[in-house]
């Protein structure tokens, strides 16, 4: 067996992107197919897999794999690229605002398009969920988790949680460059605070419209950019009154920038680059 992909990346959070419409995978073998892949040494090398499937709600489906196999519920520079991905291979028709299913639900992508080619997407990601019991995150009573005192590792954070679909833990530091991804990210990610694990994220605040930010994410480790956490970390400062509501704030990740703004009807929306890094078709190891 023989499996087409294409390699996408939006800021460089990079994923193999296995269209669905014309290849079938055996479900159960997905977990391992996605670290398959992502191995850098014998596979194609990622971030995870992402499948770009038929939908009954939308016009299309997208399902996210990190690269230790898990099936996340949601991935914002994912949704970019899929909604590049079926602009440009005709997927939706000629629209350029289309629907996504993701596991947490529909949301709508419009590309912008110079010379039949997407340059960019803007993504309705929808309304954040606060209630802690949602995110899910164990602890007090209170409802939501904003600037919570968070013991772990002999250190003592505050946390403001987030779920986009999928859960984040924000962690504000005075210098990017002192965020301790490697040293805490792996312990806040697997905390048993969070039932479902957590992407962990630490953000500077440069200014009410400008911060910077730097992802542990659940199931891959440190990547170049999380989408879904830019839009947690904008959400986070605006709940930490950092950042203002229905304002562009600039989020500076590893791989660049995105614009993410939390309207006052309660969506978040999110712009930014996505990019076709190949295509090619993979060997599975059973097969060589
Ligand atoms: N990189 C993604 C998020 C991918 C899923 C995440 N690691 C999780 O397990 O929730 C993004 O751009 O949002």
């Amino acid at each position: 067996m023989k499996i087409p992909f294409t390699k996408m990346h939006g800021l460089g959070n990079n994923y193999i992107y296995i269209n669905e419409f014309e290849t079938a995978l055996p479900e159960e073998q997905l977990p391992a197919l996605a670290v398959e892949l992502a191995d850098q040494y014998r596979g194609i090398g990622s971030d995870g897999m992402i499948l770009i499937g038929p939908s009954d709600s939308a016009d299309v489906r997208m399902r996210i794999f990190n690269n230790d196999g898990s099936e996340a519920k949601n991935c914002g520079n994912g949704l970019r690229c899929v909604a590049k991905y079926a602009f440009e291979r005709g997927l939706a028709g000629e629209k350029t605002t289309m629907t996504i299913e993701t596991k947490s639900g529909n949301v709508s992508a419009e590309v912008h398009v110079k010379e039949n080619q997407v340059r960019g997407v803007t993504v309705n990601m929808g309304k954040p969920v606060l209630k802690r019991s949602l995110i899910p995150m164990t602890g007090s009573e209170q409802d939501q988790v904003v600037d919570e005192k968070f013991e772990i590792s002999g250190e003592t954070l505050r946390v403001t949680a987030v779920s986009m679909g999928n859960p984040h833990a924000v962690f504000f530091v005075n210098r990017i460059e002192e965020a301790p991804l490697t040293v805490l990210g792996p312990a806040i990610e697997k905390d048993r605070r969070f039932p479902d694990w957590v992407n962990a994220e630490f953000v500077e605040v440069v200014s009410k419209t400008e911060l910077n930010f730097r992802v542990w994410e659940r199931g891959s480790g440190i990547t170049q950019a999380c989408g879904t956490g830019a839009c947690a970390a904008a959400v986070a400062a605006v709940l930490n009154g950092r950042s203002d509501r229905n304002e562009d704030i600039t989020v500076h990740l590893a791989g660049g920038d995105l614009t993410i703004r939390w309207d006052e009807e309660g969506e978040v929306w999110m712009t930014g680059p996505a990019e076709v890094i190949c295509d090619g078709v993979y060997i599975p190891r059973e097969n060589r």
